[in-house]
């Protein structure tokens, strides 16, 4: 997959601009806080139909301006697809070839982003690694963001009711409607997520071999909330969610909290045998999320047979020279790649003939050289 071309209007601090990327590597620099990660942010937008970083739709929108438009052309499966994203007050339309289409339409548009808040990856909460399963594994599973929306909001409404029972306002009897789509929801959920890590875990772990140079094994494992034998069907995960939720109702009404499910799932990362989180150096969690990261890459080729596009926001020149070598070597003429940095640190001459450095500068973006 190819982006040819992006155009904003009113995105953060671009109120007019225009990109059209070299299809290999695209080096944008410039000093500090000029737009350089905007302007990833807002191919990330385009092709997922949300900010990595923006809290709220309405926070990407330039301050001066009540709306915004990001244009993309995109080259899928020799097909050139022209994205349109219209935020307004709070509100977002996609269309597609001029036609308005649900976000769901995007599932096949792929966008790997490693920036340095990965690291909680590996150091932060649960949370971060559900986030890591939902918005980066799942996506290799089309249909997967869908399913995780509709379990978050049957998810919400249940922990509502389960207040409102504590309370007298509700009956117990009527969890049993939403306790049937949770189970239904959730194992769906579960079982997506086993999918997808039973193909990349093993992808991961021979990425990790071959960026340590064959000193560091990778282990990764799904830790779920519920007990589940290796090799369930969604059939089982839906029998086994069912029983051991009811066998916690009553502390569940007591705390008005869902206590088991997807949303209480983790993933547990040890290099050689030993917990990544926690004995992990930073170098070597950030090999980890490379790691993760690249064979993403992989998986979604295997997959569908092109590479999504890769955005590295300030994470390239951390890396050491044989990891940045090895990525390169990785990347080069296969996957379209947006790296951002503050200096280039002489990369010019690894990527000679395969990409184009940008500047930005206030908001806007013009072509240095072709290397
Ligand atoms: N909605 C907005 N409207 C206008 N300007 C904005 C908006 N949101 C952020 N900015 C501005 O965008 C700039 C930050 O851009 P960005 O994060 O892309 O910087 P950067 O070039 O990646 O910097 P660094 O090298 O420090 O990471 C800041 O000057 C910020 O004030």
């Amino acid at each position: 997959m190819r982006v040819k071309k992006l155009s904003l209007r009113n995105f953060r601090n671009y109120k007019e601009a225009q990109f059209i990327p070299h299809p290999s590597i695209n080096i944008i620099t410039g000093p500090n806080a000029q737009g350089k990660t905007n302007l990833l942010e807002a191919i990330y937008y385009s092709l997922r139909g949300c900010s990595f970083r923006a809290e709220k739709d309405r926070d990407v929108t330039n301050w001066e301006s009540n709306h915004t438009v990001i244009n993309t052309e995109v080259n899928l499966s020799s097909r050139l697809i022209k994205l349109q994203w219209k935020i307004q007050e709070g509100s977002k339309k996609l269309s597609l070839n001029g036609v308005e289409r649900p976000r769901s339409e995007l599932d096949l548009f792929g966008v790997v982003l490693f920036c340095p808040e990965d690291l909680s990856l590996i150091k932060g909460s649960p949370q971060e690694r559900r986030h890591f399963l939902d918005y980066e594994v799942g996506t290799l599973s089309p249909g997967y963001s869908q399913l995780w929306r509709q379990y978050a909001k049957i998810l919400s409404q249940r922990n509502s009711l389960l207040k409102e029972i504590r309370d007298h306002r509700s009956k117990q009897e009527v969890l049993e409607v939403w306790d049937e789509q949770l189970y239904r929801y959730g194992a769906k959920v579960i079982y997506l997520r086993l999918q997808v890590l039973k193909k990349l875990i093993p992808i991961a772990r021979k990425t990790h071999f071959g960026l340590t140079g064959g000193t560091e094994e990778l282990q990764a494992k799904y830790l779920s909330s519920l007990v589940l034998e290796p090799g369930l069907s969604e059939g089982q995960i839906y029998q086994v969610f069912s029983s051991s939720s009811k066998k916690i109702r009553q502390m569940e009404l007591k705390r008005c909290q869902t206590l088991l499910g997807p949303h209480r799932d983790d993933l547990s990362l040890a290099i050689n045998g030993v917990e990544a989180k926690t004995f992990g150096s930073q170098g070597q969690q950030r090999t980890v999320t490379l790691s993760l990261k690249l064979s993403q890459l992989d998986l979604w080729y295997h997959e569908f047979g092109e590479y999504p596009v890769l955005l590295l926001d300030d994470v390239l020149f951390e890396l050491d020279r044989s990891r940045q070598n090895m990525l390169i070597d990785k990347i080069l003429n296969k996957v379209q790649t947006f790296i951002t940095t503050s200096f280039t640190g002489g990369i010019e001459e690894t990527i000679k003939g395969a990409g184009l450095l940008w500047q930005v500068n206030a908001g806007s973006l013009t072509q240095k050289e072709e290397f």
